[in-house]
């Protein structure tokens, strides 16, 4: 398991691009057949993606790392469908999993599995340490909280869907949902925001092979930027602000932990502040 340490604000404006994509951004989590999980030291988050072959399950790993005797024994997982569709099975229990469901899995659950139906199904995989019990739940899409924000004038206008998170499915510390600006819209995020109590992940998707989306971070007045294509994913560190652009629309899973699940709890910065 590959391990990103932590980032101190006053490291950013010293990386090179090269060092800001090896600190910050995942690449390649997603090859047949295979499970790519990392460790970030950022509240201690666990990422990763599977693209099981149909007739082929993966199963999830216990990584030495952990010191435990199973993935989930100190631990809650959410596995997101990113694209296709197939089936999780937790302790022989199989739940389906389609295009932008997510599964939340509460900590002790031992034996996890993933399984394709269909060709290019991709399963993205966050985990945050937890301290509670709590059960292994479903979530469509069609189920998540969803509303709109943004306006299309500013070609922010999107739709917001929350999957875990403090009035839905409980967790000890994952808050996990999917937005997706709207045609012609491809701003995310505007305006900006920190929240200094969580870390923040985004993993962009439904992104053409000639598009991409250039993801911002940084403290206010010292961005730095990330040219990221589909299913790609970038660590935003609790101080970092974290928004993007795209060259057309996408869509994009962020999920955060730390220390409190309210959604709401987020500083603003304006735009001239950025
Ligand atoms: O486009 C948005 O706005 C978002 O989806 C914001 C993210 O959910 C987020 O960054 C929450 O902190």
């Amino acid at each position: 398991m590959e391990i990103r340490h932590a980032t101190h604000p006053d490291e950013l404006g010293r990386m090179s691009d090269e060092e800001l994509r090896a600190r910050f951004v995942l690449s390649n989590l997603f090859e047949a057949g295979r499970l790519t999980v990392v460790y970030s030291h950022e509240d201690r988050m666990v990422l990763g993606g599977v693209q099981p072959v149909p007739g082929t399950p993966v199963q999830l790993e216990n990584y030495p790392e952990l010191r435990a005797d199973y993935f989930c024994q100190r631990r809650e997982l959410a596995v997101t469908a990113l694209s296709g569709s197939g089936t999780v099975v937790v302790d022989g229990e199989r739940y389906p999993l389609s295009y932008m469901d997510a599964l939340y899995i509460g900590r002790g659950a031992r034996d996890i599995s993933f399984e394709a139906e269909a060709e290019d199904t991709n399963f993205f995989l966050s985990s945050a340490v937890s301290h509670s019990d709590y059960p292994t739940t479903l979530v469509p899409q069609a189920e998540a909280l969803t509303t709109e924000t943004g306006e299309q004038e500013t070609a922010n206008r999107r739709v917001v869907r929350k999957h875990i998170h403090e009035d839905g499915v409980q967790s000890s510390q994952l808050v996990l949902g999917i937005t997706a600006p709207k045609t012609g819209n491809v701003w995310n995020s505007m305006p900006p925001h920190t929240h200094d109590r969580r870390t923040e992940v985004y993993a962009y998707f439904d992104l053409a092979e000639d598009d991409r989306v250039f993801h911002f971070m940084g403290l206010p007045g010292q961005t730095r930027h990330v040219v990221l294509k589909n299913r790609d994913v970038v660590i935003s560190p609790s101080w970092s602000m974290h928004f993007g652009v795209g060259t057309t629309n996408y869509s994009f899973l962020w999920v955060m932990a730390g220390e409190n699940q309210s959604f709401g709890d987020m500083d603003q910065i304006s735009v001239p502040q950025i």
